[in-house]
């Protein structure tokens, strides 16, 4: 079976075993996986492990956020595990951003592996415009995306996780080479949980997207392999 590195399938699960099957189910239908709090609290290493070791990619999905020094000094520990895409919140600013690029910079050249791509949390894909009026920005949610999206930009990010709705403005602004990561993609038909700024597979490229983030489409579905077969089959022709 054809998979395709755009799709990223959350390995959202409280265990090891729970992930393990989910990745034998899925088989030669997905290449890259998401690990995120959930299931690195719960598997730590032993599931990136797993993963590298059955060839597929890895994006360690953590949303560090903190002072400057204390998110570098975990991205070089992060940098370790040989994982290809790791992620901060951008509003942990430009200085906390400059950082975590130039700690993941210095550890591969010190270990002599490829670099992981370093991505900025915009706004969560789960909230929407009454939720956002609550934190009192002054921008929109599509206004503040694009300005955290330019700063991410210049302070030498590969790239953000954005929502797929944002990725047009996004792709004009920061140029044909910045990753636009984007969970918030339901097929047709799919129940949104709790996602709000939400697209289908095909329109998340045809917006800009580099990369799209399913989880529960896929994990839930009864046939997991099928549910992740026909999402590439949604994005083979864009
Ligand atoms: O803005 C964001 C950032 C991260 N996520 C993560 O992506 C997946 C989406 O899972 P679904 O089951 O397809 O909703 C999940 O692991 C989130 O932690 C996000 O949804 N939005």
């Amino acid at each position: 079976m054809q998979s395709d590195p755009r799709l990223i399938a959350a390995l959202d699960f409280p265990t090891a075993e729970a992930a393990k099957q989910a990745v034998e189910e899925i088989g030669d239908a997905v290449i890259y996986y998401k690990v995120g709090m959930e299931l690195y609290y719960a598997a730590g290493n032993e599931m990136i492990r797993f993963l590298k070791e059955r060839g597929k990619k890895v994006f360690l999905d953590l949303k560090l956020q903190d002072i400057p020094n204390t998110v570098a000094s975990a991205l070089k520990v992060e940098t370790k595990l040989g994982v290809d895409m790791i992620n901060v919140h951008a509003v942990g600013g430009k200085k906390m951003m400059e950082a975590a690029a130039a700690a993941i910079r210095e550890k591969s050249a010190e270990l002599g592996i490829e670099r992981p791509k370093l991505l900025a949390v915009t706004i969560l894909t789960s909230m929407d415009e009454e939720q956002f009026a609550d934190l009192n920005y002054k921008n929109t949610i599509a206004e503040q995306v694009l300005a955290l999206a330019k700063l991410a930009k210049a302070a030498g990010l590969d790239g953000v996780v954005a929502s797929p709705k944002e990725a047009e403005e996004i792709r004009k602004a920061c140029g044909p080479d910045f990753l636009i990561v984007t969970p918030g993609v339901r097929p047709a038909g799919s129940a949104l949980d709790d996602q709000s700024r939400v697209t289908t597979p095909a329109q998340a490229f045809a917006n800009g997207s580099s990369h799209i983030v399913v989880g529960r489409p896929i994990m839930k579905a009864a046939d997991r392999k099928q549910a992740a077969a026909a999402i590439v089959e949604e994005i083979k022709n864009i």
